[in-house]
């Protein structure tokens, strides 16, 4: 078996990989053309970091690759869908470069407010501008910590022996477990305005994608500066070199760039108040051990001995096994998701009840893969089929199970609640046949859906003509609709309609929808 290790990796890793018997293949700084040719030679395993970018034709042109395997967190520098498609494990060791990431982050804000980096070169230039580089303390000022997960959680608590006032914004945290680290987690609007210092932790998603951008620059308090240690992409790089030049911003440090390396004519490496570092957040001894020893023994014992540990895309389950629980796992996934992006708030405690058939299966991989779908939207890939109890867990919320024999009007039921703050909603979902899933109830309606792909779900007042409205507005907005489910609740003179459209649900249209007056609630959901 081959092991090509595409990026740097601690030598300890390395040291793993031969001790198991595997040919490993160092070659770093590969071009796309050069990564292709070597993958080709009857590689089975790529350990990759930030800079290998596993796109879909990288991918395709790979004839023996069963595993790619990231040591370290991120795994946006790889097409997970191609990865699928081709049926290739794609793993990741997250954790082991956390408190490195956070440190990187203190650091940086320190060498912002005394202006450490300017200063050093001043004085290697042989000058002594001990006036020029005027500093701040950050002792009593406001840190804005925005993605309060692993990360943001050990800034916020080094910020705190800081003696920094820290407030949060993290739609998906629990605020009363916040409120016990002694961190105000609030809105985005409430934040910007508040804030001396504003540090960033969210992955990069379709939704983060220019995130922190000239509308959010507007709302920050004047003279705040800006540290940004996730992922390139987030911020809105011209909008933050016009927001710095107008003074609104009064320094920035960046560790991530939307191009790595930026292009030499950089706008922001113009400015004296930007500092930066060559995506430097892992770049520790101790974080560059723990994922190379955490990569290398996840590559030996797939390869070695067919484990699966820490995979993104791929439950842990038994070969026996996986045929059978395979589209329960499916189904799990599925109606986490669906609750995931229902719930109207943090998600505080979610209860599941096997009925019938899959009761008597071994039920703890659909739990996980249920909870992977429920934190999926919020996590991205730093939550896979081993650790998505743990992250639940970490984020306070309460997951019980229980088993009936029995499955009201089906051979096979998984009813699902999840309660937030002030509300909970039931899904349920069953298996047609031997592997179709199905969604057959939510809350008190009652229908059967294909849950897939890129979906709208209303409720309406049930009325005549009101389909024929809602099928209006959306064909004028370009979108096709592909299947409907519509399911009714007399008592409630309610209809639900899931609808299966061909492309991600635009937010003009969202917006449109919700003026017509029958319609009660609408949200997009992503199912894909
Ligand atoms: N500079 C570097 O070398 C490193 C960078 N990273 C980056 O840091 C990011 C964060 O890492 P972790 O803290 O381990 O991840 P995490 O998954 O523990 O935390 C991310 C947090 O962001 C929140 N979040 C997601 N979408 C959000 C949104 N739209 N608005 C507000 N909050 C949102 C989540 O609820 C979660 O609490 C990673 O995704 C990675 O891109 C990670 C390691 C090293
Ligand atoms: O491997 C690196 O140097 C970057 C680490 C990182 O960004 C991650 O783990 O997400």
């Amino acid at each position: 078996m081959k092991v090509l290790i595409s990026d740097p990796i601690a030598e300890d890793g390395i040291k793993i990989l031969r001790e198991a018997g595997l040919e490993v293949i160092v070659k770093t700084g590969l071009s796309k053309d050069e990564l292709i040719e070597e993958l080709k030679k009857g590689i089975d395993a790529i350990i990759i970091r930030s800079a290998t970018k596993m796109t879909a034709d990288v991918i395709e042109a790979a004839p023996s690759l069963k595993v790619i395997a990231r040591a370290g967190t991120g795994l946006d520098n790889v097409d997970i869908d191609a990865a699928n498609r081709k049926g290739i494990v794609v793993m990741n060791c997250p954790g082991g470069n956390t408190v490195s990431a956070a440190e990187h982050t203190i650091a940086m804000m320190m060498a912002l407010a005394r202006n450490i980096p300017q200063a050093t070169a001043s004085m290697k230039a042989g000058k002594w501008e001990k006036k020029k580089f005027m500093g701040r303390e950050v002792n009593g000022k406001t840190l804005g910590v925005i993605g309060l997960g692993r990360i943001g959680s050990i800034v916020a608590d080094r910020a705190k022996g800081l003696k920094m006032r820290v407030i949060a914004y993290d739609p998906f945290v629990n605020p009363e477990q916040a409120a016990k680290m002694g961190i105000e987690v609030m809105s985005l609007d409430e934040l910007l305005p508040q804030a001396d210092f504003i540090t960033i932790h969210v992955p990069l998603t379709k939704e983060t994608k220019g995130f922190i951008n000239k509308e959010k620059f507007d709302k920050m308090k004047d003279g705040v500066m800006l540290i940004h240690c996730a992922r390139g992409g987030i911020v809105n790089e011209s909008d933050l070199y016009e927001a710095m030049v107008s003074g609104k911003v009064a320094g920035a440090a960046l560790d991530v760039f939307e191009q790595e390396p930026p292009p030499p004519d950089y706008p922001l490496f113009k400015l004296e108040n930007f500092i930066c570092t060559p995506h430097l957040g892992a770049s520790t001894l101790e974080a560059q051990k723990n994922v190379a020893l955490a990569v290398a023994s996840q590559v030996v014992d797939f390869l070695v001995h067919g484990v699966v540990r820490n995979a993104v895309n791929m439950p842990s389950v038994s070969a026996e096994l996986l045929p059978t629980l395979k589209p329960y796992l499916k189904l799990a996934e599925k109606l986490g998701a669906i609750q995931a992006q229902l719930a109207e708030g943090p998600v505080q405690e979610v209860h599941i009840e096997y009925q019938g058939d899959v009761a008597n299966l071994d039920t703890k991989p659909l739990t996980v893969a249920l909870l992977k779908g429920l934190l999926t939207p919020a996590l991205r890939e730093d939550v896979n089929y081993v650790n998505a109890p743990i992250r639940a867990k970490e984020r306070g919320i309460k997951v019980t199970e229980s088993k009936v024999n029995t499955a009201e009007d089906f051979l096979n039921l998984i009813k699902v609640v999840v309660k937030f703050p002030g509300g909970e909603n039931l899904v349920a979902g069953t298996i047609f046949g031997k592997k179709e899933p199905r969604i057959v109830q939510i809350n008190d309606f009652r229908l059967d859906a294909i849950p897939e792909g890129h979906m709208l779900y209303l409720m309406n007042e049930d009325k005549p003509g009101v389909i024929g409205q809602i099928g209006i507005t959306i064909g004028e907005h370009g979108l096709n609709i592909s299947r409907m489910h519509v399911g009714q609740d007399p008592a409630q003179q309610a209809n639900i309609i899931l609808l299966c459209v061909d492309k991600p649900v635009p937010e003009d249209l969202l917006e449109k929808l919700k003026t017509l007056p029958p319609v009660k609630m609408v949200k997009p959901l992503e199912l894909v």
